[in-house]
């Protein structure tokens, strides 16, 4: 394998799209075809949401470089959700993806360790490529990870900047003279530019949301061997105009998530009576037409 960030790169440019589609499985939202009962024991559920998520790839795997599974609503699920969920991640890594599960993981350095090596790269228990992880422990804490995910040729998103608005309680809380994200990002920074990649990215890369279009383009700027996941695009009210400040002059170092707007695209009215996968499939192009509209290059 390459450095996750070169196989991240050349993913995007091959399909000329830097659309992560989010893999956030909801009961209540699945297409009638395959939605059991509400009252579904887990096993049944998370059998669902194994044959829902792998429609999803099978209908984007063209059209996305990468997914990225939401651990949470699998979880939810206890062992059940957890077996769908690595069904999920194989069945992905199949199509050709590269997959960033969506953990938040981390704990004190020793803990961490044992995340690090179940979470990331191939070779590892879970199998994935990637996975988000939390800061907020600090330098001991994040290190297990990207050690590992350089051995590995695995990749690490930090959160940085979030995209939902309780988080600038503790992130835009000014500690010598700037906000709190900003020195995360700077730590981020220190760890990616110590590890690139030939396409010139870190293994270390950021969260920052779409929904704060300033502070993602300050970031960019800040934060250039960082390659940056960005939420909040779509359900959470983000524009691809608004991702437009995360990308590099070449178009790449930004892969913009969305979840809930195309997965459960089936659901929209100007969908309505399309194969449900058919309707995540035009909901994926329409984003990635967006985004090529709207990236500085005006398209990779
Ligand atoms: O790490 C993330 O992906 C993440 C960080 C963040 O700041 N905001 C955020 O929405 N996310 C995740 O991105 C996905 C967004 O889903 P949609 O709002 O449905 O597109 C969810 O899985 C969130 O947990």
């Amino acid at each position: 394998m390459p450095h996750f960030m070169d196989a991240l790169a050349a993913a995007v440019r091959a399909k000329r799209s830097p659309l992560m589609v989010g893999l956030d499985p909801r009961l209540a939202s699945l297409p009638d075809a395959i939605r059991p009962e509400a009252e579904a024991p887990p096993a049944v559920v998370a059998e669902s949401f194994r044959v829902f998520c792998c429609g999803v790839v099978d209908a984007v795997a063209d059209l996305t470089p990468i997914v990225k599974p939401q651990a949470a609503f699998f979880e939810q699920l206890g062992p059940a959700g957890m077996g769908a969920l690595g069904a999920v991640i194989e069945h992905a890594r199949a199509a050709g993806l590269l997959v960033c599960v969506d953990g938040k993981r981390n704990d004190i350095g020793s803990t961490a360790e044992a995340y690090a090596d179940g979470w990331l790269g191939r070779s590892s228990a879970w199998g994935g490529d990637a996975l988000t992880v939390s800061p907020y422990l600090g330098d001991d804490s994040l290190e297990p990870f990207t050690k590992l995910a350089a051995e590995r040729d695995a990749g690490v998103f930090v959160l940085v900047k979030t995209s939902n608005p309780g988080g600038k309680l503790w992130q835009d809380r000014q500690i010598d003279g700037r906000p709190l994200y900003r020195h995360v990002g700077e730590h981020v920074e220190s760890l990616a530019a110590a590890a690139a990649a030939d396409c010139g990215y870190g293994v270390a890369g950021a969260v920052v949301g779409a929904t704060y279009p300033e502070q993602l383009a300050e970031l960019r700027a800040a934060m250039p061997h960082t390659w940056f996941l960005i939420p909040g695009f779509g359900a959470q009210g983000g524009s691809a105009a608004d991702t437009a400040g995360g990308f590099d002059a070449n178009g790449l170092g930004a892969v913009v998530n969305s979840s809930r707007g195309v997965i459960f695209a089936h659901a929209k009215p100007e969908h309505a009576g399309r194969d449900w996968q058919d309707a995540v499939r035009a909901a994926a192009a329409e984003a990635v037409e967006q985004f090529r509209a709207e990236t500085p290059t005006g398209g990779l």
